[in-house]
Parts: C-alpha cells; structure tokens; sequence
C-alpha cells in the first residue's frame, strides 16, 4: 500500500505491478528523497526572493514569511521565480535606459505586485534601493538575509562608525548628498549602501544588461550640437579698416585722389587742411562709384552700397558731403539727386548747415523738410509749378523720416525718380525707426517711374531684382545708399532691412586678430562681441560718481560751482527730470542754466543751442534729444546725471565731448545699485576704462542750507505748474 501510495506520488503508478521487488522499493525511496531536496531547495528559493522583494521596504523587519508550498502548488511556485528573475531582469533594464523609463518602471513594478513599496516609497528612495538590488552581488545580499535584521543593524553600527572615522570628503554619497545626516541614520537604505559603494568600484560588477536580454528602444547618449554658428557675409567678416586715432592720421587734403580743386580750396577756406581718417578712406569709395558720371556707375554697374562705423566726432559729416557735392555739380538739370534722411530736426539743420558752407558757389540748391518750417513753406521750396509741369527747386534734401513721407505722399511734383544718393545717417536709430515705413515709401517714390519709361530712352530706372542678361543690357541709373553711425549694427539680420545692394563696410569696430578668427571659424560668442564692441573717442576720460539719490543735485552744483566745469552739458533720463533738475539749479543761483526737451519749442530749442554754443549757457540740461549727432564746439565735460540704459544712448551722450580729435571728459553719476551693472556694460563694449572719482561730502555740505530753500521754491513751482496745466 505505502508503495502504492509512494508509486502514485512519483507518478510510476501504472509500473506498479510490474516492477514490485525490494530493488524497485528501493529506487523509488531514492527516488522520493531526491525529490523531496528539490522541493525543499524550491521552496527555500521561492523565500529568499519574496523576502528580496520585501526588502525593498525601509523597514527590512517587514519580511514576510511565505506559507509553505503545498503538495501540487510546486508549479506555480516556478512561475513566481520565474515572475522574480523577469522583475530583476527589467529592473536592470530600466537602470541602463534614460530617467524616463522610471515611469515605466513603475507601472510594471505595480503590476508585478509591488504596488504597496511604490506607494510607501519616495521616488529618490525606491531608485536607490533598486539601483542596490542590480550591483550587490548576490551573496552579500543573501547572507544579509539569511542572518536577518540583527546582523544588519549589527553591520549597520559598523558602518556608522567607519564612516565616522573616514575623512569628510572621502565619504561617499551619491544621490542622497543633499539629504541631512539624521534622516540617513533613521533609513536602512544607508546601510545597504555601503556594500553597493564597494561594488561600484570593484571590477566585477554588473551595470548592463546581460546578453540573453534584448534591450529595446536602448540608446547610447550622443552629444547634439545644438548652437548653430553664424557665419559673417564676407562685407561683414572683412571690412575696410578705419584708423581709430584721428591725431595721429591725418592726412593733407591734397593727397585724397579725386577731389577737384574747387573743393579742395573751399575746404582749406573753411579751416580743414588735413582729412580725418574715415574720410581718407570713405570720399574716394564714394568718389569711385561715379567715375562714369552722374547717370551710370563705375563700368555701367551699380555702384556698391557703403556703411561706415566710425567713432562720435571723427567727422563722417564731410566724408558724405565733400564727395556728394562734387559728384552733383556735374548735373545740366535741377532734380533731387540725393536725399539725407536723419532722426531728429537738430540734426537734420546741422547737416543742412553743412551742405550748405560746401555748396556756395555752385549751382546746387540743399532744402531742409524736417518740420522746423510749416508744411506749406516746405512744399513751396522743394517744387515750383510751371506751365510745362513741376519744376524741383532741390538737388539736394535733407529731412526727418516723418515729414519726408508726408512730403512724398502730399506734395505734388515731389518727384524722387532721379535720386542718386540716399544717405541715412545715424543709421542704426534709423533702422529702429523702420515701423515708419518711411524706407518703403522713398524706394516706391524712387521706383515709380519705371513703367512710364520711354522705349527709346537712353537711361532707365528698373525695381532691383535678379541680375540678368536682359537686367545688364539696359544702363541703370543707379541708386547708391550711404549710411553712417558711430553705433553702426553689425548684425546681418538688421541691416538686411535696408536692401543694401552688394555693401562695403567701413568700420573703427574692428581688430585684425578678431577678423581673422571670425573668419577661419565664425563663432557665434565671437561674432556677437565684435557686433557689439563700440569705439570711443581717443581723447574721451571716462568717470563714474558713487553717488544716492539725495546728493546728486549737489554734485552737479559742486561741479559748477567749486570745480568751475564750464561748459556742461547734463543728460536725464525724461524730460521731467530735465525740468525739476533745471528749475532747482536756477533757483540755488550762480549757475547760468537751461533746458533741452521736447518741452521747448523748436524755434526755442534751436535759440538755447546757439546761446550755448556763445557760451551763454553754463549748464546745458537735456534729455536725449541732444544725445545724437549734435556737433557744439568747446564742450569739455558731459554729465550724465541719470545713468543711460544702453550702450548706444551713452555712447552717443559721452560723444558731445571728446570731438574732431580733442580732449573731454565724462561722468556718469551712479546709485550704488547701479554700479556693477553699468561697468560691465561698458566692459562688454570695449570701453578702455572707467575710473571711481569720489566727491567729498565735506564738500557738499556748505551747499545744504541754500539748496534746502531751493528744494521749497521747486516744490511751489510744480504745483503752480500743474494747477496752470489743469486750466
Ligand atoms: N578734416 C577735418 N578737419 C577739421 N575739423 C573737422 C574735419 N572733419 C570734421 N571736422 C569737425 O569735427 C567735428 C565732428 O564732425 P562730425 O559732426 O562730422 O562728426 P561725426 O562723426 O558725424 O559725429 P557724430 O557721430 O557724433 O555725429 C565737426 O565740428 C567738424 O567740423
């Protein structure tokens, strides 16, 4: 019977009868024995890896005891291993992908039952002790087990104190660098780690996924180049150089190629003996252009468009006049043949002054529309009505971009289909000021005429398009733009605004080693400096005054009234603080003062710049409106009372002094929060300097009383003012 029983067990019950002997008994005892150790050996596996999984917990003390496997359940307890053996597999497949398997991890731990050592878990946590599970080898990690939770809190104190007596920075930590002492203590976590330390650095150990498993979607970590690098058009990368030092390069007017001898000696009778650098190289490019003559360019092409880039007061006036001037005087009839556009009326007056010196004598007429005039009186002076049509009265124009349009658009017979020049000075304000749309008007006015071209005409206008056989068997009548700024944009992608046709670069903004790296390989970090590096005038000193906000107007008076600084000019940010700044120093007294802003008119505005340039005018305080282009003689120091926010602004300010070559000095008054901001502003531009200058508070102190009266009178006036404004 026990045989029976023992047959069926092992499944031999249908040799039972056959094989009955004392042989046969005892193969089968042998047989039930080793059937038995495998069970066991199962069984013991089938625990040590629930007791694995169980681990995971912080708590190890957690281990559950499995309930022993019963007779027919041997099956399933297989496919658990096997469950565990993938469990691990995945776990180590998920180290070697990217973070964002993690997720995925996750769901596949949840679905494998791990649901609740997710949940209790940390994300930081469950990483860790899973990144253990992959490196520990297996022994350790067993016999860990086998001896339970006292050897780990055995081996745990052990560790504690070699860590104790290792120095600080040979600790390891890894990922759990930012968690403080106490909370490793409080986690077994800490205790497991230390073996896995030891295993990281031994050679055996086991990061990547054995070979029997087939990894998909792995990926191996490829550095992307993600900055791509700008590359400089070749106009950009290899400008022609303009001598920065204006002292040491002058060169005698007579030995400029081209220049007639009419010119030359309006030139000497005005005082200009030698030429400023940038006009040595800029009148003879431009003089080139039209070597064939007015109506065609050099050869029968189309002259190159030219920027020039050259440092405030280094004369860019002239280097556009003197050629302009002599290429026109060859002209038979009256039409505007150039056209001057500049951002402000100042400016647009300044330059008409000095087309007008280089004209005398000539049969050219310059007309001024920037608004100083009302519209009626301009329109009258650009055309006359004959009784064959419109007849221009200008050859030459200067204007404000505003007025310009308003002229295209409402003056009859203003007629810009003969224009040879288009001169846009201060260049890079102008491209700012493009949502004017005053560029596309003056080349629709330009180009207008093109379909009313007769057949038989000698000389044609076509809208600029593609270079063709036919485009190249017809004589242009070109059209050459000419820009000018101290503060010149560099960047393709702005100046691609103005249609430049096939441009040539004059630039002070420019080293020969900067050029040559620029173009063996165009960084875009290089291109970008060299974009934004500015020239500053030679002969300019550059101060900045620690100051608060309290004792600044004391400056400015000390300035004027102990360092007898004379004469000034003082920019603010805003035309109100222009006003409150100019009223406080006229009501202190002994400063001769006045203002400049849009709060003057501009008959008043051109009245304050010519007594201040008498030297009626001690202390000149104004907003930006002068900081561009303005030429006043004799300005030694300028003040900026309000620190500029941009480069370019205080590029511009500084650039009232320090002219044609001369000596100036500047300061800026900054708050303490300004400081570190501003002078590195200015070292990101090139700037070759600035330098602290103190005011002793000593010295500020006798003005107290008096600028403490002058503080009461302001206040009197602005409210007198503004009750005025509400009337
Ligand atoms: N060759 C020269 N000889 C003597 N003086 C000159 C010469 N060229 C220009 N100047 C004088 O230098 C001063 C500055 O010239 P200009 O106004 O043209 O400078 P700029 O480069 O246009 O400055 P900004 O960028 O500030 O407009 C003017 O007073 C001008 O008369």
């Amino acid at each position: 019977m026990a045989l029976f029983v023992i047959n069926r067990y092992l499944g031999d019950d249908e040799n039972l009868q056959e094989d009955a002997g004392e042989d046969h008994t005892n193969a089968l005892l042998e047989r039930l024995q080793e059937k038995a150790k495998a069970r066991e050996k199962q069984m013991k596996n089938a625990s040590t890896k629930a007791a694995l999984c169980d681990d995971d917990e912080p708590g190890i003390k957690k281990k559950k005891k499995k309930p022993k496997p019963k007779f027919g359940e041997e099956e399933s307890n297989e496919v658990k291993d096997l469950k565990n053996v993938t469990v691990k597999k995945r776990k180590k497949m998920s180290q070697v992908s990217s973070v964002e398997l993690d997720t995925k991890r996750e769901e596949e731990d949840d679905e494998d039952g791990h649901k609740e050592i997710i949940k209790k878990k940390g994300k930081r946590k469950e990483k860790t002790t899973n990144r253990f599970e992959f490196q520990k080898p297996a022994e350790i990690f067993n016999s860990e087990l086998d001896n339970g939770v006292e050897k780990i809190a055995e081996e745990k104190h052990l560790s504690k104190k070699k860590r104790q007596s290792l120095p600080k920075s040979s600790t390891p930590r890894s990922v759990d660098s930012s968690a403080t002492d106490s909370e490793m203590e409080t986690d077994v976590e800490m205790d497991i780690r230390e073996p896995e330390q030891k295993s990281l650095s031994g050679e055996n150990v086991q990061t990547e996924a054995p070979a029997s498993v087939t990894i998909l979607g792995d990926f191996k970590k490829n550095t992307i180049q993600q900055k791509v690098h700008r590359v400089l058009p070749h106009w950009l990368a290899q400008p022609s150089l303009v001598e920065k030092d204006i002292k040491s390069n002058l060169i005698p007017i007579e030995e400029v190629p081209g220049i007639c001898p009419k010119l030359l000696r309006k030139l000497q009778h005005h005082g200009v003996k030698h030429f400023f650098p940038v006009q040595k190289e800029v009148i003879p490019a431009i003089l080139d252009g039209a070597s064939n003559g007015l109506l065609i360019g050099k050869g029968g092409y189309r002259p190159n468009d030219i920027c020039v880039s050259a440092p405030t007061g280094s004369g860019k006036t002239l280097a556009f006049v003197i050629p302009v001037v002599q290429v026109l005087m060859q002209r038979v009839v009256c039409n505007i043949r150039c056209l001057v556009v500049l951002p402000t009326k100042e400016l647009a007056q300044q330059v008409y002054k000095v087309f007008n010196t280089y004209i005398e004598g000539t049969n050219l007429k310059v007309v001024m529309v920037a608004g100083q005039k009302p519209f009626e009186i301009e329109q009258a002076s650009l055309v006359q009505n004959k009784i064959f049509g419109c007849q221009s009265l200008a050859d030459i124009v200067v204007a404000t971009p505003g007025r310009l349009v308003d002229h295209i658009c409402k003056t009859p017979g203003f007629n810009l289909q003969h224009l040879r020049y288009l001169i846009i000075d201060e260049a890079d304000r102008m491209i700012d000021s493009m949502h004017q749309d005053w560029l596309r008007q003056v080349m629709k006015a330009v180009y207008q005429g093109d379909s009313n071209v007769q057949p038989g005409s000698l000389f044609r206008r076509m809208d600029p398009g593609p270079v063709t056989a036919n485009s190249f068997s017809q004589l242009q009548m070109p059209l050459q733009k000419l820009l000018f700024s101290a503060t010149l944009s560099h960047n393709p992608e702005k100046l691609q605004k103005l249609g430049l046709y096939l441009p040539r670069l004059f630039t002070s903004n420019y080293s020969r080693k900067e050029n040559s790296e620029l173009n063996a390989s165009t960084k875009e970090s290089d291109a970008v400096k060299s974009e934004e590096k500015i020239n500053f005038p030679k002969g300019l000193t550059e101060y900045y005054v620690p100051c608060t906000l309290n004792n600044k107007p004391l400056i400015i008076l000390d300035f004027m009234l102990r360092l007898k600084f004379n004469p000034v000019l003082c920019f603010t940010n805003s035309r109100e603080a222009s006003h409150r700044l100019y009223l406080l120093v006229r009501e202190f007294g002994g400063v001769k003062v006045a203002e400049f802003s849009s709060r003057l008119s501009p008959g008043e505005r051109k009245k304050t710049l010519k007594m201040f340039e008498k030297g009626k005018i001690q202390l000149l305080i104004s907003t930006d409106a002068m900081a561009r282009g303005i030429d006043i003689q004799g300005v030694k120091c300028v003040i900026n009372y309000d620190a500029p926010q941009f480069i370019r602004t205080y590029v511009h300010r500084v650039g009232r002094t320090a002219r044609a070559g001369k000596a100036g000095l500047a300061f800026t008054l900054l708050l303490r929060v300004q400081e570190h901001n501003f002078i590195k502003m200015l070292q990101d531009a090139g700037s070759p300097g600035i330098e602290k200058q103190f005011v002793d508070a000593q010295n500020l102190k006798p003005l107290i009383p008096q600028y403490q009266v002058a503080l009461a009178e302001l206040q009197s006036i602005i409210k007198e003012e503004k009750a005025q404004k509400r009337v």
